[in-house]
């Protein structure tokens, strides 16, 4: 018979299911309390009176556990200093959405060299998220494709879904059934419409395709996620963290009937991808939260060991430790100090 399927397709490489990635690599009982707990932390400080700032900060992606976990030593020890006015959340990006083409993440290629051992990945980023959560860090990721969370969503305290997909029903669908508070960044073009949608559909229930534990095609039938909430990340026209800009997301969620929650990403667009720029987003945001009364919540902050990002792909012994390969961040030392002096202005708010 004329073939008419899998023309395309090389191979299907058969991985393990959710419940043996599970289990092999389990949560403890202690992390599992400590992620129940933050985020409920989180959902408070976003959506109810706590005043604390939610600050999810690191790198733009994991590429070198042994760096990353030197940053999540560093950031843990910070975190619990500035803690009564600060709620910090370490950015644990495993999968990484191109524009075109490149390295798409630690999960799909975990040794950098296009073998792409997607098994080894999430054994990979299942042992960094303990890891992480074990230094009583939260972890922070995005979620992109949607057959990941079953594989890791057990232990994440907030998630994203990026500006690339915000629009996609498959991801608002698989959002309605996560178990964490998540973001939905504005669209890459900068406007809000599609992340306004994206919070209603994820807050209603549905039913879509997925897999099961056992990794089972399955109809997946969802309660909806309460804790949808918008990130604004600019956009090709440009910023959009300005108090005018706030003010507008936050009555464009009024209107239509949800939470004027809003976490500002400092990076990408807001920062028209000069790392060092985050820091005048976030003075900027901190300088209205003072002011007056405002929706932003929290802000995300593309950080690591080492400054800017370097060339990728080269051979990995070529790699310097500590720097992305993905977008530029900024350094441990800038962050340390720029975290500090968020902790010193937001005081007023707890006078
Ligand atoms: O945060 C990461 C990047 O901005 C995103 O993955 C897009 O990257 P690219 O435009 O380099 O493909
Ligand atoms: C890809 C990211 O952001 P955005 O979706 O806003 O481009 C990111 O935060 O890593």
């Amino acid at each position: 018979m004329q073939k008419t399927s899998d023309i395309n397709v090389v191979e299907t490489r058969r991985l393990p299911s959710p419940a043996e990635l599970l289990a092999a690599e389990p949560k403890t009982e202690a992390q599992a309390e400590f992620i129940a707990r933050t985020r409920e932390e989180i959902q408070r400080l976003l959506f109810s009176a706590d005043k604390r700032f939610l600050l999810i900060v690191g790198p733009c992606s994991i590429h070198d556990t042994a760096a990353g976990a030197e940053y999540a030593r560093r950031l843990a020890a910070l975190a619990r200093e500035v803690a009564d006015r600060v709620l910090i959340v370490m950015r644990v990006y495993f999968e990484k959405p191109r524009t075109a083409i490149g390295w798409k993440g630690l999960i799909m290629d975990p040794r950098l060299d296009g073998s792409h051992d997607i098994a080894a990945g999430l054994l990979a980023a299942r042992r960094f998220l303990r890891e992480v959560l074990d230094l009583g860090l939260p972890t922070a990721t995005e979620l992109l494709d949607p057959i990941t969370p079953q594989y890791i969503a057990d232990l994440i305290c907030w998630s994203a879904i990026g500006a690339r997909t915000t629009e996609s029903q498959t991801h608002r669908q698989m959002a309605s059934g996560l178990s964490m508070p998540l973001g939905f960044k504005n669209s890459t073009d900068g406007t809000l419409a599609a992340a306004i949608n994206a919070i209603k559909a994820g807050s209603q229930p549905q039913t879509f395709l997925g897999i099961d534990t056992d990794g089972r095609a399955s109809a997946i039938v969802t309660r909806g996620n309460p804790y949808c909430h918008i990130v604004l990340r600019g956009g090709a026209k440009g910023p959009n963290y300005s108090a005018a800009h706030i003010a507008e997301a936050a009555a464009a969620l009024a209107k239509a009937g949800l939470s004027r929650s809003i976490l500002v990403d400092c990076s990408h667009d807001n920062s028209a991808k000069k790392p060092e720029r985050q820091a005048e987003v976030l003075r900027e945001i901190t300088r209205q939260l003072i002011a007056a009364d405002t929706a932003v919540m929290g802000a995300m902050v593309e950080s690591n060991l080492l400054p800017g990002n370097q060339p990728f792909p080269q051979p990995r012994e070529k790699l310097r430790y500590g720097v992305s390969i993905t977008d530029g961040c900024i350094g441990w030392e800038t962050t340390e100090s720029l975290i500090r002096e968020l902790h010193a202005a937001l005081a007023p708010r707890f006078a």
